[in-house]
C-alpha cells in the first residue's frame, strides 16, 4: 500500500506516508493496522496518548506512578532505575477504553521536536535547519503531524466523552501539578484518599515525576538506548521548560504559528491563552 500514497521527507525516519490525514513513517502505519484488526481493548485499559514532544515522557511517569502508588516505594522506585519510556505502551487511535492526552504550545512543540530530529537523524544526513523544519512543520509535516489536527481530535472527543479522555496541557501541568495530578488520577478512578493527601503522597509523585528529578536519574543521563531506535534515554529530557521558543524563533515565526493556531482551532474551544 506504501507506494500508493503521498510521500515526504521526514524528519528522524526515511520517509513520511500521508495515510488517513496525518504524516506518519512506515512502522506507524503498520502498527495502526494491526491495533485496528487485532488490538482488543479491555474497559479498564488506560491508553497515553500524545504527539511528539508534547510530554509525553511525563505523562507516562504520572500515570505509572499513580496507578501503581500502593505498589513499590518512592525512595526505591522503578522510576529510578528505568526510562518512563519503557514503563508504559501507547498507541494511537480511538478505542473503547480510557485515552489519557498530553498537548503543548505548538512553538515549545516545534522548537523541541527540531532539535530531537537532529539527535535523531542517521550520521550521512545533513542537519535539518530550523527554516527548513518550520516549513514542514506549519505545513503540518513533520511525524504524526499536522499537530493541530491531532490535538484537534482529541479535544473534540474529550469534549463529547469526558469520562473517556482527559485532555491536559503541558503548560497546566507544570503551572498547578498537584491540581493535575489529583485530576489525572481521578480520571484513572484511583483518587487519592484522605490519608495519602495527609502523607503528601500527591507531591511525592510531583516530586519523583519532575523534569529535575527524573533528569537526574542515572538511567536517564545514560546515551544508550534500550530500543529499536537510535535514541539515549538523555533525549527525553532537554529543558522541560515552558517557552523556551523565545530563543530560538524569529518574531515572524512567532506570527505564523500563532496565526496558523488561531486559524485552525478557532471556535473549537481548544486555545493556549
Ligand atoms: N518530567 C518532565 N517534566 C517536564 N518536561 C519534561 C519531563 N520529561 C521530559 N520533558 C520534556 O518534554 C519534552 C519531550 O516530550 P516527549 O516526552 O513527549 O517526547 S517524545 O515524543 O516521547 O519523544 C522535552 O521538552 P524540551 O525540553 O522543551 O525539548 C523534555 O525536556
Amino acid at each position: 500500500m506504501l507506494p500508493t500514497l503521498p510521500q515526504s521527507k521526514a524528519w528522524w525516519f526515511d520517509h513520511l506516508f500521508q495515510y488517513q490525514g496525518f504524516w506518519i513513517p512506515s512502522f506507524g502505519i503498520r502498527g495502526s493496522m494491526l491495533i485496528n484488526d487485532h488490538f482488543k481493548p479491555r474497559s479498564a485499559d488506560i491508553i497515553v496518548a500524545t504527539f511528539p514532544k508534547c510530554g509525553t515522557t511525563w505523562l507516562r511517569a504520572l500515570v505509572f506512578s499513580i496507578i501503581n502508588r500502593n505498589s513499590f516505594d518512592f525512595s526505591d522506585h522503578p522510576l529510578r532505575n528505568a526510562n518512563p519510556q519503557e514503563l508504559v505502551l501507547f498507541f494511537e487511535g480511538y478505542l473503547p477504553c480510557r485515552f489519557v492526552y498530553i498537548c503543548r504550545d505548538p512553538k515549545d512543540v516545534f522548537v523541541s521536536k527540531w532539535h530531537f530530529a537532529n539527535k535523531l537523524r542517521p550520521k550521512e544526513l545533513p542537519p535539518l535547519s530550523l527554516e527548513e523544519a518550520f516549513d514542514l512543520f506549519c505545513k503540518g509535516v513533520s511525524e504524526y503531524g499536522p499537530f493541530w489536527d491531532h490535538g484537534l481530535g482529541y479535544w473534540e472527543a474529550s469534549v463529547e466523552s469526558p469520562k473517556k479522555v482527559l485532555f491536559l496541557k503541558y503548560e497546566d501541568v507544570k503551572k498547578e501539578p498537584l491540581g493535575c495530578v489529583r485530576k489525572l488520577a481521578g480520571f484513572l478512578g484511583v483518587p487519592f484518599t484522605p490519608e495519602e493527601e495527609n502523607n503528601e503522597t500527591v507531591a511525592e509523585i510531583v516530586g519523583l515525576c519532575s523534569f529535575e528529578s527524573l533528569s537526574n536519574q542515572n538511567v536517564n543521563k545514560s546515551q544508550t538506548s534500550s530500543g529499536e531506535r537510535p535514541v539515549g534515554n538523555s533525549d527525553f529530557f532537554r529543558k522541560g521548560e515552558v517557552g523556551d521558543w523565545v530563543n530560538h524563533l524569529s518574531p515572524k515565526m512567532v506570527e505564523k504559528l500563532n496565526q496558523i493556531t488561531e486559524q485552525k482551532l478557532q471556535g473549537t474551544g481548544f486555545n493556549f491563552d
